[in-house]
This record gives structure tokens, sequence and C-alpha cells, in this order.
């Protein structure tokens, strides 16, 4: 079974990964499988654009967890939408050396559920867990992605109403 950990920038990916690692399950990281499929480096966004649909279509499905912002648009059996309150996301992306631009436009997808929208888009809403990681520690999430793997937590998503922390306009 293939689980997809997807979410924007800052709301934990890359964290709640390792630690699902080092409790064994199978990890593959998005930044590992696309350096093949990289068009173009957009340095003024700090961004890589990559041949997304190339890189679904040659993409060998594995047993195990695959993570990255585009891990929704692979065919996997379950996906995990990670989210973070826009204004904490903010705190989150402030060590990174991100221009304000990027960090607004992060806050913004955030703010209007861009990323769990495509992944809806793929998925059938049984198929996917949002969860929430404003107030939880990695190790909480990590603890509820496993039990949503094992089947012991139910799909879930749509309860998440951050339109207040749009900046549009402010
Ligand atoms: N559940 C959490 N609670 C508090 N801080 C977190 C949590 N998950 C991640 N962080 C912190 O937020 C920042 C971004 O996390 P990261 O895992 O790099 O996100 P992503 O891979 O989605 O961009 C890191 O500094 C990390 O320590």
């Amino acid at each position: 079974m293939m689980t997809g950990i997807t979410g924007t920038p800052g709301t934990g990916k890359t964290s709640i990964a390792a630690e699902l690692e080092q409790r064994g399950n199978r990890v593959v990281r998005l930044a590992d499988t696309v350096r093949p499929y990289i068009i173009e480096e957009d340095c003024s966004r700090q961004t890589l654009v990559v041949d997304v649909d190339r890189w679904v279509e040659e993409f060998e499905p594995l047993n195990g967890i695959v993570e990255g912002h585009l891990a929704h648009l692979l065919p996997c059996d379950r996906v995990v939408v990670l989210r973070c309150r826009p204004d904490v996301l903010r705190e989150r992306l402030a060590p990174r050396d991100y221009p304000e631009e990027k960090v607004a436009e992060n806050a913004e997808a955030e703010a209007l559920d861009v990323i769990l929208i495509e992944t809806l888009e793929e998925h059938p809403d049984e198929h996917v867990f949002e969860l929430d990681t404003t107030d939880l520690s990695v190790d909480e999430c990590a603890d509820r992605i496993e039990r949503f793997i094992r089947g012991e937590l139910p799909p879930s998503c749509g309860s998440i109403d951050w339109t207040d922390y749009l900046e549009v306009g402010r």
C-alpha cells in the first residue's frame, strides 16, 4: 500500500516523515525522485520547475510512504494532507531565508486549502486524512498517521476553515 504525505511547505512533511522512517516505515522523499524531471530552476522564487506529468507517469508504485508536496498527484492508496494554521506556518517558514513573497504565497495557499483541493481532485475523500499539525508535536502527528495507515483512525477532511487568515488586501 502506498501512502502519500503532502502539504504546503512548512506543514511538517520532512520532520514527520523522518520520524516515521525512524519507526521503521519505508519512506521515499519526493526530493530524491524528481531530479531527472527538473526542467528549470526558478532562482527568484527558489523553486525547481518539474515535469510533473512525466514524473507521475514514470513513478514506480511502492509499498510505503511517499513524502513531498506533489505526493498527492501519485496514484496513492491513501493520502495524508498535513495542515498548519497560516500564522504558525509563517513562523515555521521564518528560519528559511525565503523572500517575503514566497512566505506570503505559502501562507495564502494554506488559507485557501490549495493542496487539499488538489488532493480531492485526484482521490476520493474516503482515502484522505487531513491532519492539523498546528498544536501537535511531530511525534503525535506520526502516531496519528500510523494509526490511519493501520486503519485505526478513519479518513477525514474538510473541517478546517482558515479563510480568516487570508492576507489578500491586508
Ligand atoms: N508538528 C510540529 N510542531 C511544531 N513544529 C513543527 C512541526 N512539524 C514541523 N515543525 C517545524 O516546522 C518547520 C518546518 O517543518 P518541515 O518538516 O521542514 O516542513 P515541510 O517539509 O512540510 O516543509 C521545521 O522547523 C520543523 O521543526
